[in-house]
């Protein structure tokens, strides 16, 4: 990992908590009978949905209040939106999150979850039972291909993030196969929907791959598609308000604007002929 002085201090305070919780972590390994992250993506696809995996997120350092409401029905009101995944956080210091909740979401849906937290040490793998988990170029460094190898042991699809050229060429190198581009700078926690357009036209063809952070709108996730994006990882957008009719703006981004380019395409025009 690379010098911690230039990432913000709440990130800072992350991964210094991340690390006091890899001390405490279980020590049976789990193993996981996954529910397919690609394939998930190629039936919404195949729906005429964006696939997006929509993110169960109480809190964050960059957002204001905590949503107190049930996880479960959450994750059922952005299923019903037409989520092709979803992603729950177990961050419990900054985020609001726990383990148990993925086991709840994960047994009240059929689609996959992706358990989301800052994974720096093998033992943390064995918190929860999840379908894919998320590794953070930046945070694991050098010691990525072992966690990788570790989690697919485990049966778990691995997420690698990446922010940058350089942590996507170490995530090819240690064999990713899914990469998501974090477009927030965990140095600054600012989001920049540029970096992913930066950085995608280098990810080889084989790569499933996700645009992740600070997709706000249909605009925005239709500008992460026409950018390359395979799938989109939204949080803050689809929980703040109704869940469900957030999830579904973004699912249907792509549809709603072929239906405004083309009228004639709006089903539930009346095409019964009127007798005269
Ligand atoms: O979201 C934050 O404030 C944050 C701060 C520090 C480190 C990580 C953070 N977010 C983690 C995530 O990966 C996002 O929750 C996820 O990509 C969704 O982002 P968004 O749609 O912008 O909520």
């Amino acid at each position: 990992m690379d010098d911690p002085d230039e990432l913000a201090p709440a990130v800072r305070s992350i991964l210094s908590a991340a690390r006091d919780r890899a001390d405490a972590a279980a020590t049976e390994a789990v193993s996981v009978a996954p529910r397919d992250l690609a394939a998930a993506f190629e039936r919404a696809e195949a729906d005429g949905r964006v696939p997006v995996i929509a993110e169960v997120k109480p809190t964050s350092p960059t957002t204001e209040g905590t949503r107190e409401d049930d996880p479960v029905a959450l994750a059922e009101e952005m299923v019903a939106g037409g989520a092709a995944a979803l992603s729950v956080l177990t961050e419990p210091e900054h985020f609001g999150g726990n383990v148990e909740t993925v086991a709840r979401v994960r047994d009240a849906v059929d689609v996959p979850v992706l358990r989301k937290d800052f994974v720096v040490d093998e033992a943390q793998l064995d918190a929860v039972e999840s379908d894919v988990v998320l590794l953070i170029a930046r945070f694991v460094g050098d010691d990525l291909p072992d966690l990788l190898a570790a989690a697919r042991e485990r049966g778990f699809q691995v997420l690698v993030e990446v922010h940058d050229r350089d942590e996507l060429a170490a995530a090819i190198d240690a064999g990713a196969t899914t990469v998501g581009v974090n477009n927030r700078d965990l140095a600054e926690l600012v989001v920049d929907l540029g970096t992913f357009e930066s950085v995608a036209p280098h990810v080889p063809d084989d790569v499933t791959l996700i645009a992740e952070s600070g997709i706000g709108s249909p605009a925005d996730a239709r500008r992460m598609r026409a950018a390359g994006a395979d799938a989109l990882l939204v949080g803050s957008a689809i929980m703040d308000g109704d869940v469900e009719a957030n999830t579904r703006a973004l699912t249907r981004a792509e549809a709603d604007e072929d239906d405004d380019a083309d009228p004639t395409a709006d089903d539930t025009t009346d095409t019964t002929e009127t007798p005269t």
